[in-house]
């Protein structure tokens, strides 16, 4: 269970006095998640997520806050944050940036089809819409310039084929990177890392309907490309041997245009951001993976995954049909 940092009863009660969310009646720590520490929090009038930041800063946080704020108050189902009588959405436990939202209706479709497919493209179009008049700025702060500064760091824990793939990988996304077409996508806040355990489905089997987003704690603004190709590589591919399942990510691509069509160049570039999402993750994972930081019990993602990824989207590179 990944809890990094223990949270009484009575830290808990005090934390949530000044939020006006009503009187704790439960605190229950999450075993999900490797990035921050998490507890479901009840009281006699709903039942909310605290969440304590382990890596973000006080100076990181309210990019984060106020667009999860901001997508809220814009009909996007996403968890508003709770602010004290100030108006402060940002607070502090345990000498650590902390926030409570809302707690989402329903739970992970962790076998999705076409259907749930479907609503995470089309309200990934709507977020994006919605996101444009944001007026706060941060990068993605698990972009390019991360990727540089954290390949040479886990060089030496791969193999020499491995060494490879990821070095050329890299200088293949640096190229693109300085191109024009590139620099010309679309862009906006992004979510980063929208994957099946970052949605929420309620409702019966075969009759799901997307109930929110959460996790915004990897956004930033980016291309908007780059979070349709983090999802397809996620939402999109057979798990076991990292092969895109086309006809879903045709399903996801022509959802998500209803309300956002791509431009030429988002279409042309879409195999290359798509080796780009699976490189994000491959190099986050090999770097939590050999260079851990402390918690209560972590169980880092398998890096191999996304390197079967990685391998597959160079092999077959995919377009969205026209
Ligand atoms: N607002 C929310 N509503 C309902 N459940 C939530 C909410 N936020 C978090 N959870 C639950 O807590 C679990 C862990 O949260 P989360 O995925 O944000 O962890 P993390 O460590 O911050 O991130 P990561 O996914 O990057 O490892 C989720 O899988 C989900 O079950
Ligand atoms: N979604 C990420 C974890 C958070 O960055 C992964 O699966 O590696």
């Amino acid at each position: 269970m990944a809890v990094f940092t223990e949270v009484s009863l009575d830290e808990a009660r005090a934390f949530i006095a000044p939020l006006d969310v009503g009187t704790l009646t439960g605190l229950r720590g999450i075993g999900a998640g490797i990035e921050n520490t998490n507890y479901f929090v009840t009281t006699d009038r709903g039942e909310y997520v605290l969440t304590i930041f382990e890596r973000l800063t006080f100076e990181q946080l309210p990019f984060y806050l106020h667009l999860m704020q901001h997508l809220a108050r814009r009909g996007i189902p996403v968890p508003d944050p709770h602010a004290d009588a100030a108006g402060e959405i940002l607070h502090t436990l345990k000498g650590k940036p902390a926030a409570l939202v809302d707690k989402l209706e329903g739970g992970h479709q962790l076998a999705p089809d076409h259907h749930h497919c479907e609503q995470v493209g089309g309200m990934l179009a709507r977020m994006h819409l919605a996101g444009q008049d944001y007026p706060r700025h941060q990068p993605n702060l698990r972009g390019l310039a991360w990727w540089a500064e954290t390949v040479p760091l886990v060089l030496p824990y791969l193999t020499a084929a491995q060494h490879t793939l990821i070095s050329e990988e890299l200088a293949f996304q640096q190229e693109l990177a300085d191109s024009p077409a590139f620099q010309g996508l679309p862009a906006g806040p992004i979510h980063a890392d929208l994957f099946r355990d970052n949605v929420m489905f309620a409702g019966l089997p075969g009759h799901e309907r997307l109930t929110g987003f959460f996790d915004f704690y990897f956004a930033g603004v980016d291309s908007f490309l780059f979070d349709i190709a983090v999802c397809l590589n996620d939402w999109c591919i057979d798990l076991d041997t990292g092969a895109l399942i086309e006809d879903r990510a045709a399903a996801f691509v022509a959802a998500y245009e209803r309300s956002r069509p791509l431009e030429g160049n988002e279409v042309r570039l879409l195999p290359a951001l798509m080796r780009a999402a699976a490189l994000r993750f491959w190099t986050s994972r090999l770097w939590d993976f050999h260079l851990p930081r402390d918690a209560a019990l972590l169980q880092p993602h398998d890096p191999a995954h996304f390197e079967r990824v990685l391998q597959a989207r160079i092999d077959n590179p995919w377009h969205p049909p026209r």
